[in-house]
């Protein structure tokens, strides 16, 4: 049986207000330990994500024969290199992440171990084909079956041929599983994408020492390079720190401000689509690091309009969308979601999922076959949300209480921690602290 937990977050209209920095970036932390494991040495991990997606990474490592300490966000990771890894003796299990078990594919293909990858109940639902399939054409082996679409696969790892691939969605996991195993592939492997995508893997292989190629929507990398274990500094995740920019920019007299968090111009589209929408952000001290940008942030509560969001935007936002959809409500005018097709096999079929979760509330909000419709602004009234074992539909009911009449209670609401520990002290000490 699964543990049902239930969460009640009543705000009612109380302003949040002031200085938080979030956990490390998600998709930043899991390349951190993976990069670390590819390369021969010593690499350490400041800022690490200490979230269950995060740590289903550091345990299949682990697995593979990779000695990974973590003390709170500090992370070191010594490994023999990848020829070294050794096959794990247990099945690999992702838990709820796709990240892992995407990346996790391209990186095993060209390795020498053999091992089956598997995941929780919702990951065991979500498309593996779009990363197996260009692998195939690489030679890559997936024991028993080549057209596989879900978990559990058995990865043969074997040697790799470079290959050129033309995605057919934008997708960072799909473009990060080929460049990785274009590194240990013969020759030189491009992947080209429609839209641009979130783009950690290839910042994180220079900053490993390798040598990648970038155009504005192609990447190539030679097989074959070695890479040097480094030390990485995962900045704050925007992807977290959205929702209580929404919130912020949703409630009248708040203003929240956000420390190193990450600024990576692929991840900020939602800092684009709240001043569209009238939101006031402003920036203080930034940092172009050696891998990320990062910097502080602000943003105030403003009178908001609706917007289109639809095209290159999406995958500069595409985990925001939930939470943006119940900015949406708070915004005068019809605000439509389109090209977002995506969201539909995310943890959960997020278009259906925030769609029935927020018309709980009140919300006038439609789902499309590729996005939502939403007609604000609506007062929300309280109610009964379910996650639907989905953190970002967990955080999304939470942020709804600031904005409803009434208290909001979450059902399931442990899976937030697999990308935002500390979730609700973050929350309960912005509606606490006034001017
Ligand atoms: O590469 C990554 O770290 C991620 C890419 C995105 O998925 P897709 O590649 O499926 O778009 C995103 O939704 C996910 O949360 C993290
Ligand atoms: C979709 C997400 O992650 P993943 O694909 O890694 O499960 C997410 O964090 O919203």
């Amino acid at each position: 049986m699964e543990k049902i937990d239930m969460i009640t977050a009543a705000f009612n209209g109380e302003a949040l207000n002031g200085t938080i920095r979030v956990p490390g970036d998600k998709s930043i932390s899991h390349r951190a330990v993976m990069l670390g494991a590819i390369a021969k040495g010593k690499t350490t991990i400041s800022g690490f994500l200490a979230g269950e997606d995060c740590l289903s990474t550091i345990r299949i490592f682990s697995q593979l024969g990779v000695e990974i300490e973590r003390n709170g966000s500090d992370v070191s990771v010594t490994s023999p290199g990848i020829s070294g890894w050794k096959n794990p003796v247990e099945a690999l299990d992702a838990g709820n992440s796709g990240t892992t078990a995407r990346l996790l594919l391209g990186i095993l293909a060209g390795s020498s171990v053999t091992a089956e990858i598997t995941g929780d109940r919702y990951l065991r639902k979500r498309p593996m084909r779009r990363v197996t399939a260009p692998l195939n054409e690489m030679n890559a082996r997936f024991k028993g079956n080549t057209e596989t679409e879900t978990l559990p696969v058995t990865v043969e790892g074997t040697k790799l041929k470079a290959m050129s691939y033309e995605m057919p969605i934008a997708s960072a996991q799909v473009k990060s599983a080929i460049l990785f195993a274009g590194l240990s592939a013969e020759g030189t492997t491009l992947v080209t994408e429609k839209a641009v995508s979130r783009d950690h893997t290839e910042r994180m292989l220079r900053q490993f020492g390798a040598s990648v190629q970038s155009e504005e929507t192609s990447v190539s990398i030679a097989g074959g390079q070695s890479l040097q274990a480094c030390d990485v500094k995962v900045p704050g995740d925007i992807s977290s720190a959205a929702f209580f920019m929404c919130a912020a920019a949703m409630v009248p007299g708040s203003k929240i401000t956000f420390l190193e968090v990450g600024l990576n111009p692929t991840r900020t589209g939602i800092i684009d689509v709240l001043q569209e929408m009238g939101a006031k952000v402003s920036f203080g001290e930034r940092v172009n690091g050696e891998g990320e940008p990062y910097g502080e942030l602000t943003v105030e509560s403003s009178d908001l309009h609706a917007i289109e969001i639809s095209g290159a935007m999406i995958p500069r936002l595409i985990d925001e969308l939930p939470v943006i959809a119940l900015l949406a409500t708070q915004a005068t005018g019809t605000t439509v979601i389109k090209d977002a097709e995506e969201l539909r096999v995310k943890e959960t079929d997020r278009i259906e999922a925030v769609c029935s979760e927020l018309q709980k509330l009140g919300a006038i909000i439609e789902p499309t076959p590729d996005g939502m419709r939403i007609t604000g602004p609506t007062k929300l009234t309280g109610g009964m949300l379910r996650s639907h074992g989905d953190h970002r539909l967990g955080m999304m009911a939470a942020i709804s209480s600031v904005v409803a009449d009434g208290p909001v209670q979450i059902e399931d609401a442990s899976c937030i921690n697999v990308s935002y520990p500390g979730f609700f002290e973050h929350l309960d000490s912005l509606t606490r602290s006034k001017h």
